[in-house]
């Protein structure tokens, strides 16, 4: 038991261990232990009283006719080197070896509080902990204790415990930076005593929760951080996982799949109200946001039925339309909490929606997914206005509907992922036609622009979101060839450079302000290659656990 105890502080890293570790496991010590746990055993047993109850017997019986065994077994038990061990054992196991403490002074006072003294080897690892001034008591606080630090894994030292004294030298009335400094200066072990708080909450550092970030942090920029060395930066889209949230404006969070020692403070954890972040400083004027849609680019093909949606309903109109629920309100949560989800065989599959700058081949590459097997893919149905032609049937190519049925979709928001407006006539793709396809048991492959993603991230239509994402502009040049794009008069010729280069800064834009929204990204260079990758991700969506909002999974009153 010492021995595995010794080597857990090898591995901890901590000041001598490794020395004792290889004295504990010399073999001159492993046999005297041995020989001394044989003993333990024998005197435990009342062997011992045996033992001599056999010296005893065989002195009698020696003479005058004593056996070849009992005389052997005599010589041995009564051989000097054994009577040493015997009573070495006797004199060790007599012995006390509790500190040896003075007794209590009688008249110590009923308040008197309980101190704590607590030795840490510091062995050029930080410590771990953040401390603060009571400004009105000037008493010295342990803020924080920062998870996996050396305080932390000693588990002596807590946050809200009052420091006393540090090497012997009282603190109170010192500045924070006077006692870090004694800190920073101390070498080998640090003695420090605490008045230890009293109701500290019980676990406090096992609350497990993860969060998507949408807003990205570089602590050693960030001025409101209060303890730089001990944040780290990171970006929109990684999964974090809520270590301790006890504080009430500063949570401690670690980011999954990376480092696990790797530790840090961040900003308030509200999930449903807007809090500063990057991303919300950027959008912080909902016209920006909107101009920034406006000028992401619709998908040339459908161009066509979404490029007048403002003047359609007026542009007041479609944002009263939209903003409550729209893509404003997803860009503005800072966080959001996600959990591991792994699709039920039994439920309707996940929608998948691609996404990506219009020309990079979203529509070749949902259209060639579901020529693969149209019994497996399929689109949805997009409802329109205009009549239909000789050889279109109502719900086969379009659902063919009035423009006041359309109007009235429109107005209850829920029925349409998007929408907009081509030659005269309406044309939107609504959840139901999705619906349909997921429940006649078929994967509903849709594509999407980015003000779409909040109508299909919901805990009914739980898309799997991927960016199809633009290759080098060279790639790009070199692969598009022979292709042709359909431009915005809707006629279709060879790709020009401006093309690419759109389709590159379109791409860029996209990837900048959606990233933590998309499950998987795909770069479009050759298009079998990126195929193949399609078919193994919408696999995956289905067959795979994932991480998604835990609305989808517990949806509360507010998701
Ligand atoms: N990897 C590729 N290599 C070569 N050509 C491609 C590739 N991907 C797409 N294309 C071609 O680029 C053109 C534009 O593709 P597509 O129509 O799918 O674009 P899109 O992203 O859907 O944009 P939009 O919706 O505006 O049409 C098509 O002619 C398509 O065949």
């Amino acid at each position: 038991h010492v021995i595995a105890e010794v080597r857990g502080s090898v591995n901890k890293d901590i000041n001598g261990a490794e020395l004792l570790y290889s004295l504990l496991n010399a073999p001159w010590l492993q046999s005297l232990l041995k020989v001394e746990s044989i003993l333990h055993t024998l005197i435990n047993s009342e062997l011992k009283v045996r033992v001599h109850h056999l010296l005893l017997s065989l002195q009698v019986y020696e003479f005058p006719k004593p056996s070849n065994e009992a005389r052997e077994l005599y010589a041995l038990l009564s051989h000097p080197h054994l009577q040493a061990l015997l009573s070495a054992h006797d004199t060790v196991s007599l012995r006390d070896y509790e500190p040896d403490l003075p007794p209590l002074p009688k008249d110590l006072p009923e308040d008197e509080e309980a101190m704590r003294i607590v030795c840490l080897v510091k062995n050029n690892q930080p410590l771990g902990t953040t401390i603060r001034r009571d400004d009105v008591t000037g008493e010295i606080y342990i803020a924080r204790v920062i998870h996996g630090g050396l305080a932390n894994r000693s588990g002596l030292l807590h946050a809200g415990d009052r420091l006393v004294e540090v090497n012997g030298q009282p603190v109170f009335g010192l500045e924070p930076e006077q006692i870090i400094q004694i800190l920073t200066h101390s070498h080998g072990t640090i003695m420090f005593k605490v008045v230890p708080i009293t109701d500290r909450p019980v676990n406090n550092q096992t609350m497990v929760t993860v969060c998507a970030c949408h807003g990205g942090v570089q602590s050693h920029v960030d001025p409101s951080i209060p303890c730089a060395d001990a944040g780290m930066a990171f970006r929109k889209g990684d999964i974090l996982e809520i270590v301790d949230q006890s504080d009430t404006l500063w949570c401690l969070l670690k980011r999954l799949c990376y480092d696990q020692k790797e530790l840090w403070w961040f900003q308030p954890y509200h999930p449903y109200t807007c809090v500063k972040t990057c991303e919300y400083q950027h959008f912080a004027h909902a016209s920006d946001l909107k101009e920034y849609i406006d000028s992401a680019g619709f998908r040339r093909s459908l161009r066509l039925c979404r490029q007048r949606r403002g003047q359609a309903f007026g542009t007041s109109q479609f944002c009263t339309l939209r903003c409550p629920t729209g893509c404003y309100s997803l860009l503005a949560n800072p966080y959001e909490e996600v959990v591991r989800y792994q699709h039920h065989p039994e439920h309707p599959h996940r929608l998948i929606a691609l996404l990506g700058p219009s020309g990079v081949g979203v529509n070749e590459l949902r259209r060639r997914l579901i020529e693969i097997n149209p019994k497996v893919y399929q689109g949805a149905v997009p409802h329109t206005t205009r009549p239909p032609k000789c050889h279109e049937g109502s719900g086969r190519e379009y659902h063919f509907i009035s423009r006041e049925q359309f109007d009235t979709m429109v107005c209850n928001h829920r029925w349409f992922i998007e929408f907009g407006e081509l030659r005269g006539h309406l044309y939107g793709t609504s959840v139901d036609a999705v619906k349909d396809v997921l429940a006649s048991g078929k994967i509903c492959v849709i594509d999407i622009e980015p003000y779409a993603l909040e109508s299909v991230r919901t805990a009914e239509l739980r898309a799997y979101v991927i960016f199809i994402k633009p290759p080098t502009v060279e790639q790009m040049k070199c692969t598009r060839m022979n292709s042709h794009i359909i431009t915005n008069c809707y006629t279709s010729r060879p790709f020009k450079d401006e093309d690419i280069q759109e389709i590159e800064d379109a791409g860029c834009n996209m990837e900048q302000h959606y990233c933590q929204f998309f499950d998987h990204v795909i770069v479009n260079d050759g298009l079998q290659a990126a195929c193949v990758q399609l078919l193994t991700a919408v696999r995956r969506a289905q067959d795979e656990p994932q991480w998604v909002p835990t609305a989808w999974i517990r949806p509360t009153d507010q998701s």
